[in-house]
Parts: C-alpha cells; sequence; structure tokens
C-alpha cells in the first residue's frame, strides 16, 4: 500500500496503539485522562425499545401490535401525527442476518486486532484519511485521546438496497447517487482507569444513520438522556440502530442524533463493529423542505461533505451540527 510509510509517522506520533497501551502501561499516559472523571460509577439501564423487523410485514395480529410500536415510539414518523417526541435508538430482531455470520464478523475483528503490528500497519489509516487501521487524530495538544484502536473500511455503494418510505423520498434524494457505507471495527483494550479514561468520547454519529453490532458479553455503550447517562444494554445479535447528525439535519431537528459515548472496562477487552451509513460526499445535505413550516422554520443550513468536515471540529470539542444552526 503507497500510504503505508506516511500512516506508520503519524501512529508512531501517537505513541502507540492503545492495544499496546494496555498491555504495557500501568496507567494510561496523561492526555488519555479526562480531568473531572467520567462523572460517577452507577448508570441506570436505558429502556431501549425492541422492534421485531420479521414482524413489520405481516398481517398477523403480532405483525399489527408491532406495527402500533413503531407509531407508539414514533419511530414511524411519516405516518404519525405527533412528531414530538420521536425515539431514535432502538434495537432491531429477527432482523435477517444470521447469528453464524454475525458471530464470523466478530471472529475475524478479533483476529484482525491480534494480528502482530506490523501486520496492521500495512492498512494503516492515511495522513489525510480515516479508511484504515489507526486511532484518533491529534489536532491539538489538548485534546483528551480515546481509549480505542480501529479499523475502519469503506463498503462500496449498495445500490441495490433502497428504503422505500411510501411517496415520500426527501431523504433518500439526499443520499445522492453514490452513498457511502462506511464500517469501523472497534478494540477496547481493558483500561487500568475506567473512572478517568472513555473509550469513545461523548459524540453524535457523522452518518445518516448507524447500524451498531454490539460485544456479546462486555457493555460499555452509554447515552445521554435528559442530562444523565444511561448504560445501552446488551442483546446478544441484536443490531442497535441509531440515528445520524445528517438525519437530524434533513429532518430538520425532528429527529435528534443521540449523543453517546463509550466507557472502559478494567479487565475485559470488547469488540464492536458499527456501519455508518452516509450520503455522496458531493451531496448536498439539508431539512426537507417539507418538514419547514412556520411553526417549524428551518433550523440547519445546508452541508456538502458533513462527514468530511466532522472530524476536525470534533476533536478540537466543538459538535459540528452545531457549527449549521440557524
Ligand atoms: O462501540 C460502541 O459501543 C459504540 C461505537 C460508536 O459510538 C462509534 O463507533 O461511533
Ligand atoms: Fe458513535
Amino acid at each position: 500500500m503507497a500510504s503505508v510509510a506516511a500512516s506508520h509517522a503519524r501512529v508512531e506520533s501517537l505513541a502507540k496503539a492503545v492495544q499496546e497501551l494496555s498491555t504495557n502501561a500501568a496507567t494510561p499516559p496523561e492526555k488519555y485522562i479526562l480531568k473531572d472523571g467520567i462523572g460517577g460509577t452507577a448508570f441506570p439501564v436505558l429502556e431501549v425499545p425492541v422492534l421485531d423487523l420479521s414482524l413489520l410485514n405481516s398481517s398477523s395480529p403480532e405483525g399489527e401490535k408491532e406495527v402500533e410500536k413503531l407509531a407508539r415510539f414514533r419511530l414511524l414518523w411519516l405516518y404519525s401525527v405527533n412528531f414530538s417526541v420521536p425515539c431514535t435508538l432502538y434495537y432491531v430482531v429477527n432482523h435477517g442476518i444470521k447469528d453464524s455470520f454475525l458471530d464470523q464478523v466478530h471472529g475475524v475483528t478479533k483476529e484482525f486486532f491480534s494480528l502482530p503490528m506490523e501486520e496492521k500497519m500495512k492498512c494503516a489509516m492515511p495522513k489525510d484519511d480515516i479508511d484504515g487501521y489507526g486511532n484518533d487524530t491529534v489536532y491539538s495538544d489538548k485534546q483528551t485521546l480515546d481509549w480505542n484502536d480501529r479499523l475502519y473500511l469503506v463498503v462500496k455503494p449498495e445500490t441495490q438496497r433502497k428504503l422505500k418510505l411510501k411517496d415520500e423520498d426527501c431523504f433518500l434524494k439526499q443520499y445522492g447517487e453514490n452513498p457511502i457505507v462506511l464500517s469501523r471495527f472497534n478494540l477496547y483494550p481493558p483500561c487500568p482507569r475506567p473512572d478517568a479514561v472513555l473509550a469513545a468520547k461523548p459524540h453524535g454519529d457523522a452518518s445518516a444513520m448507524t447500524y451498531l453490532l454490539q460485544d456479546k458479553q462486555v457493555e460499555g455503550l452509554q447515552t445521554l438522556k435528559d442530562g444523565q447517562w444511561y448504560r445501552v444494554p446488551i442483546i446478544p445479535n441484536a443490531m442497535v440502530v441509531n440515528v445520524g447528525d445528517q438525519v437530524e439535519i434533513m429532518s430538520n431537528g425532528i429527529f435528534k442524533s443521540p449523543i453517546h459515548r463509550v466507557v472502559t472496562n478494567p479487565n475485559k477487552e470488547r469488540i464492536t463493529i458499527a456501519i455508518f451509513c452516509t450520503p455522496d460526499a458531493t451531496s448536498e445535505v439539508g431539512p426537507a423542505e417539507g418538514l419547514i413550516d412556520e411553526e417549524r422554520p428551518k433550523l440547519f443550513n445546508s452541508v456538502v461533505d458533513y462527514t468530511g468536515n466532522y472530524f476536525k471540529s470534533f476533536q478540537n470539542g466543538k459538535r459540528p451540527i452545531d457549527l449549521l444552526r440557524i
């Protein structure tokens, strides 16, 4: 790979892979420590709606109940009159992806992170791109780093999978000709300071939608609701689906991109796989016309390549979506 040499310099400038720090350092280096800690020790479990996808097309009473559930949680917002509190984080089960395949994806991810560093560096992130193996890009000395190594892979545009929203395609149009599906394979090694080190700092995803395969054994994801952090419980092989910033923009703020973070575990390694669905980088993304009126004026300016500009403002401590607010 042509960029290996350049990327080497970048990763070395970050000191070490977190995986190595976890094995070799008694305490995390200063740049990983949050000076105010992580805000407590006990966090309640969030009540997450669980949606059975196999029932949605069924006309059986169970199927109807599942559709009612969608409406109750305002997931089926196009059919719902009241948009006030749509739920934007939920589990899906019976999604049609075989458990054995999900186990395989998890296993291959673990295998990748177990490779010698020299092997992993063969697909290191190029200097000005996130695609590849690496960890936090350092933009300033003030940055607090996340306790996590990752492998980002762009998945080819999937032209056949088109979400059909009855007669509304105001979101799909904004995905453009070549929507991007990006996968992120996360390794969270054990961390000796779970009280003060986060595996991923609080963020809303840069995507339009995110699908997350949680670790089956080790919890870590937390989401912020009414100023309180909640643990997102594990349901083995269920996918966590969450709205990203770009759907918050397209929906003119009706769907909120949930703020979430990942805490560290003192003893156990955690592996998760996130799939980010993102509009074409040349496509203009903005609030859909039909969702702007006198009662709900336009809340965001339009943007091109939101993802491309996301990381810099995020790592500088600003929520990228806030820069677009009118
Ligand atoms: O690993 C997790 O639980 C969440 C990961 C995440 O938030 C992300 O990759 O954006
Ligand atoms: Fe995330």
